[in-house]
């Protein structure tokens, strides 16, 4: 099967018990953890920060932590999370008045980079960029909040995405974010993406494992079609 990364959003997890829920979720197979960061004023929604991060390091989380900044500005929060731990960092262009300079920080403090487009931002604003990119996310929901439906108009841009990429041959991973669940997980996979944002679909079920096994084998599925 493809090197698909499935990456639970903490934004769903119980936040009294992140450090259980976030261990708990990789124990039952997930590959990445997705660390959504909101401030309010970039999003109207407030979460957490390097900190809780740090926090989660400590508590003895090893895996992979995808920091997606939904903050304006940036930049002086990217060495906070590098130095707490984070291995991957994305931003939104719009949060940045220069968005070669954010990535170079990022880069630079050790991280691997990447940009974030919502659903209404246009591919083309990645374009100048692309080379630069660890990460390129498509937002398939507006940003804010968990719990939304995936907006299938996305699917084309994934597409468009994907071409892209093996035209160029980049290995920039194409992660996807947002209402992804078991009944489209397949279909996303099959339009290009390679990483999967889920949040209520993971945590609001009952037994992560099952979810998380359901959820490969649609990818699986997907790649036999
Ligand atoms: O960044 C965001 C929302 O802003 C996402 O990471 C969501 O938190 C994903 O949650 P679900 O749509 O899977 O519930």
């Amino acid at each position: 099967m493809a090197d698909y990364w499935i990456a639970p959003s903490i934004l769903s997890a119980d936040f009294a018990r992140l450090g259980e829920e976030v261990s708990n979720v990789l124990d039952a197979g997930a590959d990445v953890v997705h660390f959504d960061v909101m401030d309010n004023h970039f999003v109207p929604n407030l979460t957490v920060g390097p900190m809780v991060c740090k926090s989660l390091r400590e508590y003895g989380i090893d895996a992979v932590i995808d920091v997606h900044l939904m903050i304006e500005p940036v930049d002086q929060l990217i060495p906070p999370f590098a130095n707490a731990g984070a291995d991957i960092i994305t931003f939104h262009p719009e949060a940045s008045d220069d968005v070669a300079r954010t990535l170079a920080l990022i880069k630079q403090q050790g991280c691997k980079a990447g940009l974030v487009l919502n659903p209404e931002t246009p591919l083309d604003v990645a374009l100048p960029h692309i080379e630069e990119l660890d990460v390129l996310l498509l937002m398939s929901v507006n940003p804010g909040f968990g719990g939304q439906s995936f907006i299938p108009q996305t699917l084309t841009k994934i597409r468009q995405a994907r071409a892209l990429l093996d035209e160029k041959q980049l290995p920039t991973r194409l992660q996807v974010d947002g209402g992804i669940n078991l009944d489209n997980i397949a279909e996303i996979a099959r339009a290009g993406a390679d990483m999967f944002v889920a949040g209520s679909a993971i945590f609001a079920s009952d037994d992560y494992q099952a979810t998380l096994s359901q959820m490969r084998a649609q990818l699986a599925q997907a790649e036999s079609k």
